[in-house]
């Protein structure tokens, strides 16, 4: 861990965004004039480390060749599940002759404000640990766990109700980047593609084997566009952010 390793930078771009419901992916959704991706692609092309970036797109995405970027771009094609888009994207870094010690770098598309500062700290961090590192923040708000049960007097309808408070002192929520030791990350993507484990991002299949991964705190501006309303919210970052 002595040496400085080298940093690559992959984007995964390859899922839909159901729940964003919009009829094309929400990755090509257009903010200051740029699709939320090359937003992504320039955040990494400002951090000193990265020089190039894999892009993971859908088998049948024809819309990210057609795009200017930032940062030279190489492709790769993704899978059903996130997992399976990053792992598309570890073979491909893996064939184009990376070194196990390598750090990869994974961002989410879908994440175009995040920070450059942040990049280049959570790739610091990184760098000091045998598995890797991703930004998060701490829960902010009160959490509450629930229950559902069905209302006669709504219709029968299952209507949840708070069952207790729980304890945030110790609670993140992971954003991207995320990165890790390339070697490292192939073996734990193997143990869930082996376990058929379900994981909504790599931080996690590292736990599955009890692995540390470091927890970097990140901006509250990282928000990744997921439903209808964080449109509102990226648009109103991206402006702020642009302005400066
Ligand atoms: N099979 C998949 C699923 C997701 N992603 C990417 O992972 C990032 C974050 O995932 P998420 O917000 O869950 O994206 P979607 O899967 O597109 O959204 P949804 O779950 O609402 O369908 C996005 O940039 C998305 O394109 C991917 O590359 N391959
Ligand atoms: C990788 C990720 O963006 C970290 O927040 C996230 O896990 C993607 O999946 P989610 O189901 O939208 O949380």
């Amino acid at each position: 861990m002595n040496k400085t390793p080298n940093i690559h930078a992959m984007i995964v771009a390859a899922g839909r965004g159901s729940r964003f419901g919009a009829s094309i992916a929400k990755q090509y959704t257009m903010l200051q004039e740029q699709t939320l991706l090359q937003h992504s692609v320039a955040r990494l092309g400002h951090s000193d480390y990265i020089n190039k970036c894999l892009l993971v797109v859908a088998a049948d995405d024809s819309t990210a060749q057609e795009l200017e970027f930032e940062l030279p771009i190489y492709y790769a094609v993704g899978g059903a599940e996130r997992w399976q888009s990053v792992q598309a994207g570890v073979e491909a870094i893996s064939e184009s002759g990376a070194d196990d010690s390598d750090l990869v770098l994974i961002h989410d598309a879908a994440r175009p404000a995040v920070p450059s500062v942040d990049i280049d700290r959570v790739i610091k961090a990184a760098m000091r640990e045998p598995y890797g590192a991703i930004l998060a923040t701490p829960a902010a708000d009160t959490l509450k766990s629930s229950y559902q049960k069905i209302t006669p007097t709504e219709e029968d309808r299952l209507i949840s109700y708070v069952k207790c408070t729980i304890d945030r002192s110790n609670i993140w929520q992971a954003q991207t980047p995320q990165v890790f030791r390339l070697g490292q990350l192939k073996r734990v993507l193997r143990y869930v593609s082996e376990h058929q484990l379900s994981i909504t991002d790599e931080a996690s299949a590292f736990e599955h084997l009890a692995l540390p991964i470091r927890l970097v705190p990140g901006s509250r501006q990282n928000i990744k566009l997921t439903y209808p309303d964080d449109a509102i919210l990226l648009a109103a970052i991206l402006d702020i952010q642009f302005s400066h």
